[in-house]
């Protein structure tokens, strides 16, 4: 089995080793029992700094502890389980089923990971995270000594998760070579434990099992909360009071949707903060972890033609657009009680819209750009019910075939005003975007699936070619498209000669297909975060301070389209959404790019 190594996976430099360590630092002092120390086996991103926390054994009962390890961890032949052999080799009780990790060099001191994914029977597990721990295992990215645990209340026996993973384990690897076998070896590290998700004791034995694999070793351990949030602090609570490492870090990846307004959001985050710190607390939002949107910065940032043309002087709207092809099919219960807005624009795009319009961050540390992301997200008007045109889809035939309306789902109340499409217009009140309009709109059942950033550029001023264009000016600005999905690709539109010997113009691309430049498959994006919450990386994952900012632009809205029982606006399934939505963006002059007959 091959081991973490710096380079594999990743290849970018590690951080700064300021900020590695300014971060272990901040949660040294909150916690008060924790001592620096210096490791060898460390986080690949953090190689220069090689800092760490130590909670001593007595910290405060029932908190989890992040940035730990063992400084004068007890050697592993006291407290393992395990039988010594010749050779520094320990065997396994033969009651445990193991690859042959099960072999425990005593010599090898790295630390166990334990991954314990809790609601394993859920649509989410199935679908995202057990796929991605695979795609992970297969690129030798996860840590030698791994284990998945699967937890929920249904009855199933280690064999019997094992083959619902198989079964459900559809990713991009799958054609890859040696993959059965990989698979096969993946698999034996995979366990299941059923429990409540209320119960101290079940989270005991999953403890008392997980302390058994980690064979005496440091232990770190992940929890991913893939349940319903109304279950997330039971879960907690539990969790941490009975199962979270007691010489390894414990961290906490929680599940959107973080509350439906600031209020209730701020009551989770206080409630999740009775057992964890902030730096345990991993608040994913996937979007971030998809590979275009990883690529703003680096667009950004270290291209020199785009950074300075990134302001109210040359942009004159940027557009954030996400459909979807399908309705809710299947999650209308949950979605009934959030709407798109909630689902798809307070946290899908305002991410996106947060990375693409904050300041240049001091570092590419976490802090540093969540730092600015807050700074950004501050700086926005909350939206204003004029500014949001909302729309529900209706049931269409086409081809003989009868597409079903939003409430012909039978977990949707017939009479649901729930608004499964939005278009909005946003604004940043700061010196760089003054004035510009930051569209967004957001739909089920539409007529196509994508998620794009459009950024449409002002005239060219005194254009000598203005007679070539005709009248219509605005097809010959410039637009930037940023295609997230599907079908990678940035290409930007401009004015080019046709050639020959008169003089004609027309629009062309320079397009930056990735499927063409790059042979490399694109991860998805439940790799990279699991991957980064492993690695204790949180720039991508949202600070509650961040949260709290998103929630307070568009928590008015949401009260008065539920209070004053705002009528969306129907559309057909399957169709381009309300007509309402380029009312809205007339209004501000603005056409959006993905209707273009060239987009
Ligand atoms: N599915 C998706 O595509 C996405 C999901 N999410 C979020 O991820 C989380 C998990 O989603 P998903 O897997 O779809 O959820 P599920 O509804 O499939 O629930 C996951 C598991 O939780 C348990 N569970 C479900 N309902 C209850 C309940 N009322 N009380 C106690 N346990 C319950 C069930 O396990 P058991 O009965 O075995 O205990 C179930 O298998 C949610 O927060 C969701 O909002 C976010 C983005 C996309
Ligand atoms: O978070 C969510 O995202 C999915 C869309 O994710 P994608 O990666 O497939 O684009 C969306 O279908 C779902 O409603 C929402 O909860």
């Amino acid at each position: 089995m091959a081991t973490l190594s710096s380079t594999h996976c990743r290849s970018y430099s590690p951080l700064p080793s300021s900020s590695c360590a300014s971060s272990s630092s901040s949660s040294c002092s909150k916690l008060g029992h924790r001592q620096r120390v210096s490791v060898s086996s460390v986080p690949k991103r953090c190689l220069a700094a090689k800092v760490y926390c130590v909670q001593s054994q007595t910290s405060s009962a029932g908190r989890m502890q992040d940035g730990a390890m063992a400084t004068t961890a007890t050697p592993i032949e006291n407290e393992t389980p395990f039988k010594k052999l010749k050779d520094g080799l320990l065997s396994v009780p033969s009651s445990v089923e193991y690859n042959e990790a099960v072999a425990f060099d005593i010599n090898d001191k790295e630390p166990a990971v334990s991954i314990t994914v809790v609601g394993a029977s859920g649509d989410l597990a199935k679908k995202k995270i057990f796929p991605a721990l695979f795609a992970l295992y297969y690129e030798d990215c996860l840590p030698k000594h791994f284990t998945v645990y699967g937890y929920a209340r249904s009855k199933m026996t280690d064999a019997e998760l094992r083959n619902m993973v198989s079964k459900t384990l559809t990713c991009r690897i799958d054609k890859r070579e040696n993959c059965s076998e990989k698979m096969e070896q993946f698999l034996k590290r995979c366990f299941y434990h059923s429990g409540q998700y209320d119960s101290q004791e079940n989270f005991a034995e999953l403890d008392k099992k997980l302390k058994e694999r980690e064979g005496g070793r440091v232990s770190n351990r992940l929890f991913y909360l893939s349940i319903p949030p109304n279950i997330f602090i039971d879960s907690v609570r539990c969790a941490s009071l009975s199962a979270s490492s007691g010489n390894g870090w414990t961290r906490v990846i929680v599940e959107k949707p973080f509350g439906r307004d600031s209020e209730s959001s701020a009551a989770l985050t206080k409630a999740l903060k009775q057992y964890l710190e902030e730096d345990q607390i991993f608040r994913i939002d996937h979007y971030l972890g998809k590979e275009l949107v990883e690529n703003l910065s680096v667009l950004r940032f270290s291209n020199l033609i785009f950074e300075p043309l990134w302001s109210r002087q040359y942009i004159r709207n940027v557009q954030l657009i996400f459909s979807e092809d399908f309705g809710t099919e299947g999650r209308g219960g949950y979605f009934d009680n959030y709407g798109i807005i909630r689902d798809i624009m307070q946290n899908h795009l305002l991410q996106i819209l947060a990375l693409f319009a904050m300041e240049t961050p001091v570092s590419l540390a976490g802090e540093d750009i969540r730092n600015e992301k807050v700074k950004v997200l501050r700086s926005m008007r909350p939206l204003q019910l004029e500014n949001v045109v909302v729309g529900q889809y209706k049931s269409h035939i086409k081809g003989g075939v009868t597409y079903p309306a939003y409430t012909d789902d039978k977990t949707v109340p017939k009479d649901s005003l729930t608004p499964t499409f939005a278009a909005a217009a946003l604004f940043i009140d700061n010196a760089r975007w003054d004035g510009v309009p930051f569209l967004m709109k957001a739909g089920k059942a539409l007529q196509t699936k994508r998620a794009e950033i459009r950024v449409q550029f002002r005239h060219v001023p005194g254009n000598l070619y203005n007679r070539n264009f005709g009248t219509d000016l605005d097809q010959a600005t410039n637009e930037l498209v940023i295609r997230v999905q599907p079908d990678e690709a940035i290409y930007l539109k401009i004015n080019n000669k046709v050639p020959g010997l008169g003089m004609r113009l027309d629009r062309s691309n320079l397009n930056l297909h990735y499927a063409a430049r790059y042979s490399k498959e694109i991860p998805d994006a439940y790799e990279r975060l699991l991957l980064d919450a492993i690695e204790g990386e949180r720039r991508l994952f949202i600070r509650s301070d961040e949260l709290d900012a998103a929630w307070a632009l568009f928590t008015p809205l949401l009260k008065e389209l539920e209070e004053k029982k705002i009528i969306p606006e129907y559309y057909p399934h399957g169709s381009r959404g309300p007509v309402g939505a380029h009312y809205l963006a007339a209004r501000y002059n603005v056409r959006w790019g993905d209707f273009g007959a060239d987009q």
